[in-house]
């Protein structure tokens, strides 16, 4: 199963290792609360989401499986709420309990009759009755995990997974995460199980948002268990959620004109690629810009205007031989006065006169512009660069040192690669890491595409989108997503806003699109529409800045 997301549990929080999550832990009993009772909050809490997700009835029977440490306390603590709202449990114990383990004895207390696992009579009788079970929650290890998974541990996932197997209907619960998962890294042991739900514990665990371990977690929910806000306030990597990106979004006065939501210039290429440029004009006015101009070779003009109503046309003198001519340069730079944001990339093209053309274009970037013409106080527009314009960055030597500082780059990982010469299997093993070197290094904001999306700024903050959606994996929906940074960076959002909102709105707006089409099939422009939707539920449900 894909990862999913349950944004309705999700506020403003940030991602966190095992020794992040140990140091809240600390900071949280420093401010007064208990080990004990953190653990006892966090087993109701799993009891409750489990209620909360899959209505229980005194039929349904739940399996808990407990481990040594304290992950296995949040199952004993679960499985006595649960029993406590009417349904069959029984508590499967592998590993060494400690002496004075007050969670056991209140679930003996409670009625409940834990099962060592450690004897072969006791794997016997869980493979019995996970014949009969309706759910599993694996409580066996949690951020403690420290070496490969064997003996009567991996005897018992290794159980559930075939029974899975044999039964899909089987729900797994994964309580804080996936036993096996590495909570830093998101790898897996070959016994993790895949879960259906994932109720991760205070914080999110970033294992939980990197493969392969995102493939195990189902969907993730956080369960609070009262550690006190503001504990994580120096962590630095966020997940992107609802609210959070909801209080990003543009507050539009309701007697606002065109004018008060900026500009956004994207400039087009060659006919070979001119879905690209028009899905960045459709996906800027979705985001809320108030003008989108498209800059385009005079030939095109008849097969863009045929397409784009909405759009102003800006016409560049071209050669014979169809290229951009050296006057449109010019153009094009007499513009960058008057407009927001400049998207380039999508359909660009790098043959070597595109790539003066594009170079070109970027030296006229320090062409100021007059105050008034966008919300922000920046004097330049602000620019997203992708695709093409990517591409030919990568073989600009040292480019990043001509290149004004804070655009919003928007690599896939191949582009990255090519960008910083590493290999594609070193970024995705360190995608937060690696995004965040290159923001400091450019002093650019790096957008590093893919499942779960990270948004790094030159200053060290660094965002994750919750989102992985394979149905996204089709051509043209990097350049929505270009336009919509660039609509927001119009807007007045600060690059690293418009590109952490950007991204969320248009991996929402793809959510949207699975849950109606499926994940084979749908098609770059199927996110236009569901863009503006995605904004007003976000802002109808968060009423965010003033709407
Ligand atoms: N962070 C919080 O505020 C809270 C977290 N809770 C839960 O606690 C776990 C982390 O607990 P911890 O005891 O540190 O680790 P584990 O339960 O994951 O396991 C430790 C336990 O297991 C042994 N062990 C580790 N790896 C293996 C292995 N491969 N094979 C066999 N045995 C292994 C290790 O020696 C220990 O004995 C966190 O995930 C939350 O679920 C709280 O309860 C509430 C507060
Ligand atoms: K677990």
């Amino acid at each position: 199963m894909t990862a999913a997301y349950t944004t309705a549990t999700l506020q403003y929080m940030k991602l966190v290792t095992a020794a992040e999550m140990r140091v809240l832990e600390r900071r949280a009993v420093e401010s007064g609360i208990s080990l004990l009772e953190l653990m006892r909050r966090a087993g109701r809490a799993v009891a409750e989401d489990i209620t909360r997700v899959f209505p229980l009835t005194t039929d349904k029977s739940i399996i808990v499986l407990v481990g040594p440490g304290n992950n296995g306390g949040d199952g004993l603590v679960a499985a006595r709420h649960l029993k406590k709202a009417g349904a069959l449990v029984s508590v499967f114990i592998t590993g060494q309990r400690a002496a004075d383990d007050i969670v056991y004895r209140e679930a003996l207390a409670a009625g409940l009759t834990p099962i060592s696992i450690s004897l072969d009579i006791g794997l016997e009788r869980l493979t019995q009755a996970l014949t009969e079970t309706d759910f599993v929650v694996d409580a066996v290890f949690g951020t403690g995990m420290l070496r490969p998974i064997d003996g009567s541990p991996a005897a018992v996932l290794t159980a559930v997974a075939r029974e899975k197997c044999r039964r899909p209907e089987l729900t797994i619960v994964a309580v804080d995460l996936p036993s096996g998962l590495n909570a830093d890294t998101g790898a897996v042991d070959p016994v993790t199980l895949k879960a259906d739900l994932t109720i991760t514990l205070a914080n999110p665990k970033q294992g939980l948002f990197l493969f392969p371990g995102a493939d195990y977690t189902g969907s993730v929910s956080v369960a609070d268990i009262g550690i006190p806000a503001g504990l994580d306030e120096d962590l630095a990597v966020e997940l992107l959620t609802d609210e959070l990106v909801a209080a990003l979004l543009p507050w539009r006065p309701a007697d606002a004109n065109k004018g008060a939501f900026g500009k956004v210039l994207v400039v087009a290429g060659p006919p070979e690629f001119c879905g690209a440029p028009v899905l960045a004009c459709q996906s800027a006015y979705r985001s809320g810009a108030g003008l989108v101009t498209l800059a385009q070779r005079c030939g095109l003009h008849p097969v863009f205007a045929a397409k784009l109503t909405e759009v102003t046309h800006l016409l560049l003198p071209e050669t014979a031989a169809g290229e951009p001519a050296p006057e449109a340069v010019e153009l094009i730079t007499e513009r960058l006065g008057e407009i927001a944001a400049l998207v380039i990339g999508p359909g660009l093209g790098k043959d070597p006169v595109t790539s003066l053309f594009f170079n070109g274009i970027l030296s006229g970037l320090d062409h100021p512009m007059s105050p008034d013409l966008r919300p922000g106080s920046a004097r330049l527009p602000e620019v997203v660069l992708d695709a093409d314009a990517l591409n030919i960055l990568a073989v600009t030597p040292d480019w990043w040192q001509e290149l004004q500082p804070h655009c919003v780059l928007t690599p896939h990982p191949r582009e990255m690669s090519r960008l910083t010469g590493l290999a594609v299997e070193l970024i995705q093993a360190d995608r937060v890491g690696t995004a965040c070197r290159y923001a400091e290094l450019w002093q650019q904001i790096v957008v590093l595409k893919g499942a779960h999306t990270v948004v790094a700024a030159p200053d060290g903050r660094v965002a994750v989108s919750p989102f992985a959606n394979p149905g996204l994996a089709t051509a043209g929906t990097g350049d929505v997503l270009a336009g919509v940074i660039g609509g927001l960076l119009a807007q007045g959002l600060t690059a690293f806003d418009a590109a952490r909102a950007g991204v969320y709105l248009h991996a929402a707006a793809g959510e949207s699109v699975r849950a109606d089409l499926g994940e084979a099939g749908m098609v770059a422009s199927d996110l236009l529409l569901l863009i503006p939707r995605t904004i007003k539920a976000l802002k109808e449900n968060f009423h965010a800045a003033g709407n």
